[in-house]
């Protein structure tokens, strides 16, 4: 999980939420000794714990219509910070305007930037529901002023043009996706028609011994799991789009769902040679393992992300630093008499120079 992400080291207090929240302790069964247990494979416990997380860290009130994504706040706040990470790393935290491609009915990526990150955004989406969902969750939180919804036509092979060409001179910060995963009418043992809410929606529900049991339901429609070619066509376009929009838009960035699908991508990238600068970064949280995928045409921009490297040492001394150093792979060498270099690599894979973290160590103290 992400260093800044608050559910890090916190996970949500159930008990305490079911005490806050009427409507999510209904979902919440008390056991004999004082805990509580929450059913992660009820469509609905997800579908409120998501609302209610929203509601209580980021002050949102967000309609999650039967037979749609659930998002899980976590990831989306992590994917968000991972941006925001780039964003700081080039003092682009100001005026920030992000497309998301595909926000869905619940524009969740759209409504935690911009109340948690105060970015604009034009969100949008091809099917006609998530459209209006989309657009009746901005305003009801209010935020008609921060996030604009655009329909655009999913027929269209580009993903971003539709966008782009109705806002000819507009330059965007970012965009993000998380695109449907599977490919068109591609059976995937995972996901069957869900009749209990109709036959457009599938869900990982399990009804035979065939399958195990998912440790969390999913409910989605047909637009949000398939798409031609799957995420590695849809990511395509988006790479597509981006060599003919190039600065338009600063950094282009994807949300990966299978690790399969990074290979192919990066090879595409790498074609463009040094036009391009990409990265990959994990996505970790819980069970789920995602991967974000950023890429920019500017030649100042860098997606190197810089994150602290945390020591463990309770006592300080220099052996029992460099032992933890070494621990951690890092490489110190000695910058004066007094003064030591320590280089870490970092964890995200680049076509750029292996980057590195240089903390200083002077006298066996941090400076
Ligand atoms: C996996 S869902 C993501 C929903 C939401 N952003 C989330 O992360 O929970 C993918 C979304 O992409 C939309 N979509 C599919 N093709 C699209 C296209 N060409 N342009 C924009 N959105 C599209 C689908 O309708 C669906 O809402």
């Amino acid at each position: 999980m992400h260093p800044r992400n608050p559910y890090k080291n916190k996970p949500p207090d159930f008990k305490a939420l079911a005490l806050e929240y009427p409507d999510f302790r209904k979902f919440c069964n008390y056991v004999n000794n004082g805990k509580i247990s929450f059913d992660f494979r009820e469509d609905a416990a997800v579908r409120c714990l998501t609302q209610t997380l929203l509601k209580k860290d980021f002050s949102l009130d967000v309609i999650l219509p039967t037979g749609h994504l659930v998002p899980r706040v976590p990831q989306k706040l992590n994917y968000c910070l991972l941006i925001d990470d780039i964003l700081r790393a080039n003092e682009l935290t100001k005026n920030v305007v992000g497309i998301d491609i595909g926000t869905g009915t619940s524009c969740i990526h759209a409504l935690i930037g911009a109340r948690r990150f105060d970015w604009k955004f034009v969100a949008t989406d091809g099917d006609e529901k998530a459209v209006q969902v989309a657009h009746e969750n901005v305003t009801r939180n209010k935020l008609d002023g921060s996030i604009c919804i655009f329909h655009v036509n999913p027929a269209v092979k580009t993903v971003l043009m539709d966008v782009m060409n109705s806002m000819s001179d507009r330059v965007f910060t970012f965009c993000m996706c998380n695109p449907p995963f599977f490919e068109k009418f591609d059976k995937d043992d995972r996901f069957c028609q869900e009749p209990s809410v109709s036959g457009e929606t599938y869900s990982n529900r399990v009804d035979s011994d065939i399958r195990t049991s998912p440790h969390s339901a999913t409910f989605a429609s047909m637009a949000e799991l398939y798409v031609e070619g799957g995420e590695v066509a849809f990511v395509n376009r988006i790479i597509d789009d981006s060599v003919f929009l190039r600065e338009r838009v600063k950094i282009y960035t994807t949300m990966i769902g299978r690790k399969s699908s990074l290979r192919p991508l990066q090879q595409r990238l790498q074609r463009f040679g040094d036009d391009i600068k990409f990265m990959v970064s994990p996505l970790n949280q819980g069970k789920t393992k995602r991967w974000m995928l950023a890429w920019t045409f500017s030649k100042s921009l860098n997606l190197t992300i810089e994150r602290p490297v945390l020591l463990n040492c309770s006592k300080p001394g220099l052996p029992k630093i460099m032992r933890e150093i070494s621990r951690l792979n890092g490489r110190l060498r000695q910058e004066t008499p007094t003064e030591f270099i320590a280089e870490f690599k970092n964890i995200t894979w680049t076509n750029q120079r292996a980057r590195k973290k240089a903390y200083c160590l002077s006298d066996g103290e941090f400076c």
